[in-house]
């Protein structure tokens, strides 16, 4: 008798496991969001499968064009699934105007930070940050000191600096015939200029620093991307205890947050002694001790801002940098066009400088198309609330994928859209009133759109045109093999698949 009560009380205790597992099965696989409120459905949505929903349709090639084939198949307005999490993808410039003119502050945030403590995607990071204080005071913060046009004249010459050094940089391998991987030499140039143009120094090559800081962003882009598509497993496996990335995220934050520390107390020695700000840090600094500041910053928050910033400004450029190369070595008639115009503009004796750019029209244009064709990221965001988009009922906290990459190479708006124009660019400037008009400028959004669009874009065109001005102005370009290969790789960032290598050969030993 006493043998059969425990069996009864152990296939009690069983059951009532298994239906506690099927409830939180059910919660965190099964269970919808509320899809719908009088009269206004969620927008359409491809076939999709049990528990998974859509995740198998984007788990064979680069996200971006995953998105794509699924936008050109079944609409430009979706709402897709990955188990339980919910995501509106945007694939249209119409779309993407009627979010960013009636909703743009609803959009205005991005996802929920994955580990509250870290220094990159934590609660101090600005591009983490909600919309509201914190942001709008970084944002006018950096723009005028760091980002906006008078800032970036007074940072003429920290740019103009590393632009020579990359120029003997390409000269020295051209002379010992080596080939450059132009990426990782761009990536130096990007880290250098904006680590310069924030703390006054860059991370010096000899002891290891900048050799440091490379590897903790490299390392820091890496964990986002994968965080991304981590996030759609993040909180089901969170209310099971599980936090995905959390290791690696908090090993990467605090190594650089011991780098941080002492340039930050390197800093502030120096602003004991001489009381006077000369860069962005020492600004910073001030604003962080400065008790009636408009906004109260934490020390977390301005280690957190280099972090973004690094991040932000550095891969992006470099990338754009190396898809445009290859797009101008592998047309040699656009390539020659440009010399002509750098030649007859600039002359053959001295660098392309910043200065030059507005009279190098078709330099623009080129970087213009190679952002068009290639760009380096998507435009990732949380609706706040709940709302109406055309039409269609989305509810509160659904994630707002919009596919930049799709919306420049729609075939509506775009003539040839996959093709490399640069002229497109020389045209459309001359089309006035037409292209004025924001609907039709949304249909070009490599950097964003919105409070949240990217304020980093006057200084990646100065960055991004200037450099490829002199790539171009003083080196043929050797590839190995008949052509370079195109095929896109990354998952979340736009990269080459291959990366880009070829051996420079100066074209005027005299300059
Ligand atoms: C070719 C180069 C670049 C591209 C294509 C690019 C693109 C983008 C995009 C698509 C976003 C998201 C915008 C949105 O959500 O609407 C963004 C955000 C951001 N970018 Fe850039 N970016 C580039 C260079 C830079 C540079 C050089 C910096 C600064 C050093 C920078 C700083 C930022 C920051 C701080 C944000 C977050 C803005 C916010 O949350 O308000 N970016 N960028």
């Amino acid at each position: 008798m006493a043998s059969m009560i425990t069996v009864d009380f152990e296939n009690c205790f069983i059951f009532l496991l298994l239906c506690l597992f099927s409830r939180l099965s059910y919660d965190l696989f099964f269970r919808k969001t509320k899809d719908s409120r009088a009269g206004c459905a969620l927008p359409p949505s491809p076939p999709s499968l049990p528990i998974i929903g859509h995740l198998h349709l984007i788990l064979f090639v680069p996200i971006h064009q995953s998105f794509k084939n699924i936008s050109s198949k079944y609409g430009p307005l979706l709402h897709l699934r990955f188990f339980n999490f919910p995501i509106v993808l945007v694939s249209s410039a119409s779309t993407a105007y009627e979010i960013f003119k009636a909703q743009d502050v609803n959009v205005s945030s991005r996802p929920p930070p994955p580990i509250e403590e870290s220094l990159i995607l934590g609660s101090s990071s600005f591009i983490n940050t909600p919309y509201g204080d914190y942001s709008k005071f970084m944002k006018k913060f950096m723009v005028q000191k760091l980002l906006g046009p008078q800032a970036l004249q007074r940072s003429r010459n920290i740019r103009a600096d590393e632009l020579e050094r990359f120029y003997k940089t390409l000269l020295d391998k051209a002379m010992k015939k080596q080939t450059v991987e132009i990426r990782n030499e761009a990536m130096k140039l990007t880290n250098n200029t904006i680590c310069k143009m924030i703390m006054g120094r860059s991370c010096s090559e000899e002891n290891g620093e900048a050799e440091t800081v490379r590897g903790l962003v490299t390392e820091s882009i890496f964990l986002t991307k994968k965080h991304f598509l981590g996030a759609m497993f993040h909180k089901p496996l969170k209310k099971l205890g599980i936090s995905l990335f959390a290791k690696e995220l908090m090993n990467v934050s605090n190594r650089f947050d011991k780098l941080l520390e002492k340039i930050l107390v390197e800093h502030e020695e120096k602003l004991q002694e001489h009381h006077q700000t000369s860069d962005m840090l020492d600004m910073l600094l001030e604003a962080y001790g400065d008790e009636n500041a408009e906004y109260k910053i934490t020390r977390d928050q301005i280690k957190s801002l280099f972090v973004d910033l690094f991040s932000a400004g550095t891969e992006a450029s470099a990338n754009t940098i190396q898809w445009t190369m290859a797009e101008i070595i592998k047309n040699p008639k656009i390539c020659e066009r440009l010399r002509e115009e750098i030649d007859s503009v600039v002359g053959k004796t001295r660098l392309v400088q910043e200065t030059d750019l507005p009279n190098l029209p078709y330099l623009q244009a080129i970087v213009k198309e190679g952002l068009r064709l290639h760009p380096p990221g998507p435009v990732v965001r949380t609706f706040k609330e709940t709302c109406e988009i055309k039409g269609f009922y989305i509810p509160e906290k659904t994630r707002l994928f919009v596919n930049v990459y799709a919306i420049m190479r729609d075939p509506d708006f775009w003539e040839d859209p996959e093709e490399f124009k640069p002229e497109r660019f020389l045209a459309s400037s001359r089309l006035g009133e037409e292209d004025e008009k924001r609907e039709d400028m949304l249909k070009y959004i490599p950097f964003g759109s919105g409070r949240r669009a990217c304020p980093g874009s006057h200084l990646a065109y100065t960055v991004v045109g200037s450099v490829i001005g002199m790539m171009v102005q003083h080196f043929d370009w050797i590839i190995k093999g008949e052509k370079i290969n195109m095929k896109e790789g990354g998952t979340m960032t736009l990269t080459m698949a291959h990366p880009l290598k070829c051996t420079p050969v100066p074209r005027n030993l005299n300059t």
